[in-house]
């Protein structure tokens, strides 16, 4: 044990996810009348994030989030208790009052680059076969929730150890497919 704990899903070695993989439910933490979310799609671009916007279970150091099409998104039960925890954020992330948890994100910009795509947390859900974490996003952002900048060194070095290799924005391909948007947006492309 390294005594760095990055997240509960890869602090024991990230695991494979499943081809044949096709979704499953996500539920909040409550112990009763969870919220349900229903999942029609295996993920994608799954990782770790630092940013102190993304849900983290207590004691993580990061979230782990990926995307899957908005239209595989539904919530099947106690829609009820989910509230935006902040309307002015490009990612809209419906928390569930009674416990906290982020149950969903959906950006409603349709000019944003990853619109069509929600953000969820795998780890809400019991089924196996999700896609991995691939890279650690928006690392030095761990600092803005009260990380020690002394400790960034070994939270890098346990990172790469995990085969998350740690950003402090998005992955290069992300960015990259970012800019693209942008550029064809503004015609330059
Ligand atoms: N340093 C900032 C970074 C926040 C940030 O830019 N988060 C990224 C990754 S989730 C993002 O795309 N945010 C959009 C949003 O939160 O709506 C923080 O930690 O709060
Ligand atoms: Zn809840
Ligand atoms: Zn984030």
């Amino acid at each position: 044990m390294s005594g760095i704990n990055i997240h509960p899903s890869v602090d024991n070695g990230v695991k494979a996810g499943s081809d044949q993989f096709s979704g499953g439910k996500l539920y909040c933490h409550c112990s009763s009348n969870q919220v349900e979310v229903t999942v029609k799609a295996q993920c994608m671009h799954n990782h770790v994030c630092g940013c102190t916007k993304c849900w983290k279970p207590s004691g993580a150091l990061f979230s782990q989030v990926a995307v899957v099409p908005r239209d595989a998104v539904s919530v099947t039960a106690n829609e009820d208790k989910l509230k935006v925890v902040d309307s002015s954020a490009t990612i809209q992330r419906h928390a569930c009052q009674n416990c906290g948890v982020h149950m969903f994100g959906r950006i409603e910009d349709t000019s944003h680059p990853f619109y069509g795509l929600d953000f969820i947390h795998t780890e809400l859900s019991s089924e196996q076969g999700w896609t991995a974490p691939e890279f650690a996003a928006f690392t030095s952002s761990i600092i803005e929730s009260g990380a020690d900048p002394e400790q960034m060194g070994a939270v890098r070095s346990r990172l790469k150890e995990l085969g998350l290799e740690p950003y402090d924005c998005l992955s290069p391909p992300l960015m990259d497919a970012i800019a693209t948007h942008t550029a064809k947006a503004k015609g330059v492309l």
